[in-house]
């Protein structure tokens, strides 16, 4: 699937800008971002449910979607499977009936149809669910029906739109594991639309990391984490602590609380306003005298095997951190990091 330079508008509002995305066969990619980042617009335009107003998309070698010619390849006649959040089943149909559907519109021969529909139940664990109608089943049963029903064509990309948000934890920390197995075996190229980056680390080779429209950063897991491409990603992804501060050759002045941090070897980047980041593994706490940062602990919670600890730094930002000892409320504390850890990502100058 490839996506270029594919841009929505609604009348003024510009919901997605200029999308650049190729995803190659075999590859599972995850969309993450906020709520409102044009996500479900990018997916929306994939599946054929609505065109893009600029660009082009392409699903293997057909061009699906053309603004400029005006091409839109309906729903039906693209190759593609897709499982959303509410499921979307039809309760007039049996499990089986729901399954063998995208079968039923390629014409597919009868005795073929039912050999395939009960091969995709078997893949999902629902062997037994065929004669079922759908509402007897649990929520956790229903999404597999219909990963059944996106798979049974084998179609060229699957795409999954928050599939799992209406399970609870539990379900969705098995669910996720099972979906991702099966992608994978198949070898289906999948699009996984989430806001939860647990979810996206869980599924994806790559994470396209969304904000205002944009993608900001795509990247397998390992990398978003190891180097965030700006501030937006480490922030969305909850990577560690930012702390907005002024940058003035090798020191760093903190915006509020004044705290200054004079770093040996200075940081790479432009001096101004911006922010530094720390990732979490970086963090250490230490006594108040050792700290570069100083902070106050709100309250310690013990985890079954450490403790977290809640601590209000000088500058009135939030950071859990976890350690051996459960400090007591409104202890003093300290928090250290190598300097060649933290990155500077200075304030986007923005047209
Ligand atoms: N038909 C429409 N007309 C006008 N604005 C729309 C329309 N559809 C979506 N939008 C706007 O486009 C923006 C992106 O919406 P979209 O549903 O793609 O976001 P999302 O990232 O999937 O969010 P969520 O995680 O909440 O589903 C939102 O600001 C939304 O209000």
């Amino acid at each position: 699937m490839v996506a270029d330079g594919v841009g929505k508008r609604f009348g003024e509002t510009v919901v997605l800008q200029s999308i650049d995305l190729a995803i190659e066969p075999g590859e599972v990619i995850a969309l993450l971002g906020p709520s409102g980042c044009g996500k479900t617009t990018l997916l929306r335009m994939i599946a054929g449910l609505s065109g893009p107003t600029s660009g082009r998309i392409a699903i293997g070698s057909d061009i699906v979607a053309d603004a400029a010619s005006g091409r839109q390849v309906p729903p039906e006649k693209r190759s593609i499977g897709m499982v959303f959040q509410d499921y979307a089943l039809w309760p007039h149909m049996t499990v089986a009936g729901n399954v063998a559907f995208p079968l039923e519109m390629k014409r597919v021969p009868a005795a073929e149809r039912k050999a395939r529909v009960a091969d995709a139940l078997s893949l999902v664990g629902l062997e037994a669910y065929g004669e079922r109608p759908p509402a007897t089943l649990s929520g956790g049963q229903q999404q597999r029906v219909a990963l059944a029903r996106a798979i049974v064509s084998r179609p060229s990309v699957v795409l999954f739109d928050e599939p799992l948000s209406n399970l609870d934890r539990e379900l969705r920390e098995q669910l996720v594991v099972d979906i991702a197995a099966l992608i994978r075996s198949l070898g289906l190229t999948g699009i996984y639309v989430t806001h939860d980056h647990a979810e996206a680390f869980a599924m994806a080779d790559r994470v396209a990391v969304m904000a205002n429209g944009r993608l900001i950063q795509v990247a397998p897991p390992e990398e978003l984490v190891a180097a965030p491409a700006n501030a937006d990603v480490a922030a969305f992804l909850k990577l560690g602590l930012l702390l907005p501060s002024e940058k003035n050759g090798s020191s760093v002045v903190l915006e509020t609380g004044g705290e200054r941090l004079n770093a040996p070897h200075g940081f790479a980047g432009a001096d101004g306003p911006g922010h530094l980041f720390v990732p979490r593994r970086a963090l250490a706490l230490t006594e108040p005298e050792a700290g570069l940062l100083h902070g106050t602990a709100v309250h310690a919670m013990f985890r079954g095997e450490d403790y977290t600890t809640r601590i209000r730094l000088s500058n009135g930002l939030d950071l859990d951190l976890a350690g051996p000892t459960r400090l007591a409320d409104g202890a003093r504390v300290g928090i250290t990091f190598p300097f060649d850890a933290a990155t500077w990502f200075p304030a986007p100058t923005r047209p």
